[in-house]
């Protein structure tokens, strides 16, 4: 239509010809807001097509696998290599939940010592879950069950040594001094648990069957509930943690575990330092633990080899401190990752292509990493972010491991530790293997995740190193590995064959995979594994958006 045409629509807008000046006013008021109501329309679609097509171009990255199977700390190792400012930031954060792990092993010990001297008898073994064939499409985001225990599982105590005679007025002393000590750990919990505290997965620890809980009150263990707690929002924890103050070791109670009359918890533990170092370097006290079957340099969060530079007042964590740090995830937390081409490989390569084509330049600059709680109780969390991901990273144990669970008469204090006892060794391992089987299983067959890659990390080989290095028979505890070496490349090997066939036999069409031996907290080593994963996460984007 030529601009000199007359609208034909002209005479719908035009005002009736015998229009008052009031009803002029009226009307054009009328239209002033009307076009205020289709501009404020007009500018949300635009902000909605443009969040899709930046939408569009984020890669989404879920990290899954069991608890405790290093997923956070996996991330943690993304973070560091990618996202290093928002890393730096943090750190500092990370110093309380280092200090609780300190102060779980610190009372964990004490509870032990306090134990023996009352001769307390070392509870039977932990019932387990009997094994069980793999069943194909066992949905793994139902609630947990009730687990019974093994069929056959004899359960006789270990036989009582008092080692009471040995346990002096010095031990007395010591766990005299270290007692308030719990006051800080309480503390802490519960500002990083943010009453966040919510049962576990019994089949990780066995503690469902036990039956533990962590009382949100006064933040101890008390039976029926787990030992653990966890955050819903990493930050919102971290920086109350970091604030705890508490009340003086010399008395008074703290004030909502703070305030400004209390002592800062590092002051405190600073002053407990050399009492600490005592503690743990004391011989007596490591028989205990090992007639109790207490490993803690084997479990997660452990610190006690570092006293003499973390309970320091000026204590600032290292970035090896922030990987080894222990703080259970609940829930699912999103963390956001920007690469700048310069950095990011074949990415660089490929953005002016891409740019020049017009299409998609913003394409895999933005990722968005999922962390998950890998406990049963938490995996119906992970459903409604199945959609729509690019690659999922699975974490699994590649250590043979037996949580023992040692009970505590009074106030217990519930701890697994990975250790191995003939006799619960054997089905423990094989239920914690034959769950991340399934988790697994599951994970390849969802058909929501058939379009992501799976990358497969076999990790804390480092844990599995030192087992077979302690003469540890997989075949013990696996019977199916047979007559194979019993030594870590043939177990690897093992591993991924049997992941890769899973995997092979459950994908509901064909996908890229990827399967890595690793120790993530071994930053340097992981540094290479994240920069690989990174490329092919990336590569496989590419090509799946036709952008490659
Ligand atoms: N020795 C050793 N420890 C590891 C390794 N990977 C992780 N850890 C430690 O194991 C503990 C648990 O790791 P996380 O990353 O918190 O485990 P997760 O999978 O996030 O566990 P949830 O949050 O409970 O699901 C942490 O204290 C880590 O430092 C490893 O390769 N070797
Ligand atoms: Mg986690």
């Amino acid at each position: 239509m030529g601009a000199t045409e007359p609208d034909p629509f002209a005479i719908f807008h035009a005002p009736p010809p015998d229009e008052t000046p009031g009803e002029r006013a009226e009307r054009e008021a009328k239209e002033v807001e009307a076009k205020r109501v289709s501009d404020v329309i007009d500018d949300r679609l635009r902000a909605e097509k443009l969040a899709l097509k930046k939408d569009k171009y984020v890669v989404r990255v879920l990290l899954l696998g069991q608890a405790e199977s290093g997923k956070s700390t996996t991330l943690k190792n993304f973070r560091m290599c990618y996202a290093r400012a928002a890393w730096d930031a943090e750190r500092g954060s990370w110093r309380s939940v280092i200090q609780l792990n300190i102060l779980r092993s610190i009372t964990t010990i004490v509870e032990v010592l306090q134990a023996e001297m009352d001769d307390e008898p070392i509870e039977p073994d932990t019932p387990t879950m009997p094994f069980s064939p793999l069943t194909p499409n066992t949905p793994f985001f139902e609630p947990p069950r009730p687990e019974p225990p093994a069929l056959g599982t004899k359960t006789h105590p270990i036989s009582k040594q008092p080692l009471s005679s040995l346990l002096t007025d010095k031990h007395q002393l010591l766990k005299h001094r270290l007692g308030p000590l719990r006051r800080v750990e309480t503390d802490l919990k519960r500002r990083l648990g943010e009453g966040a505290v919510e049962e576990v997965d019994g089949a990780a620890t066995n503690l469902g069957a036990l039956g533990f809980r962590l009382d949100p009150d006064s933040g101890s263990l008390v039976r029926k509930q787990k030992g653990e707690w966890g955050v819903r929002r990493l930050q919102d924890a971290l920086e109350k943690g970091s604030t705890a103050r508490v009340g003086s070791l010399r008395g008074h109670e703290s004030n909502d575990g703070g305030g400004e009359g209390g002592e800062d918890a590092t002051d405190i533990i600073a002053g407990c330092r050399e009492d600490m170092k005592a503690l743990w370097s004391d011989e007596v006290v490591r028989v205990v633990l090992k007639k109790r079957k207490l490993r803690l340099e084997d479990s997660a969060g452990f610190f006690l080899d570092d006293l003499d530079r973390i309970a320091q007042r000026n204590y600032e964590p290292s970035d090896d401190d922030v990987v080894r740090a222990r703080l259970r995830t609940l829930g699912v937390q999103e963390y956001r990752i920007s690469f700048e081409p310069q950095n990011t490989g074949i990415f660089a390569e490929r953005i002016p292509i891409l740019e020049a084509g017009g299409i998609g330049g913003d394409a895999g600059k933005e990722w968005l990493l999922y962390d998950v709680g890998g406990s049963r109780t938490v995996r119906h969390a992970w459903l409604p972010y199945f959609d729509n991901v690019q690659a999922i990273i699975f974490l699994a144990r590649a250590s043979p491991h037996s949580p023992f669970i040692v009970v505590f008469p009074h106030n217990s204090t519930p701890t697994a530790v990975s250790c191995f006892d003939e006799r619960l060794a054997e089905d423990s391992k094989i239920n914690r293997l034959e769950d991340s089987f399934l988790l697994w299983r599951s994970v390849c067959g969802s058909k929501l995740l058939a379009k992501a890659s799976m990358i497969l990390f076999l990790n804390k080989c480092d844990l599995l190193k030192k087992k077979l290095k302690s003469g540890v028979q997989v075949k013990t505890h696996l019977p199916s590995y047979g007559e194979r070496p019993n030594d870590v490349n043939a177990v690897l090997k093992y591993l991924k064959g049997k992941f890769r066939d899973i995997l092979r036999q459950q994908s509901p069409e064909l996908r890229q995979s990827y399967f890595y031996a690793t120790t993530v907290i071994d930053t340097k080593a992981t540094a290479a594994t994240i920069k690989a994963v990174k490329d092919s996460i990336l590569r496989d984007y590419l090509k799946s958006a036709d952008l490659f």
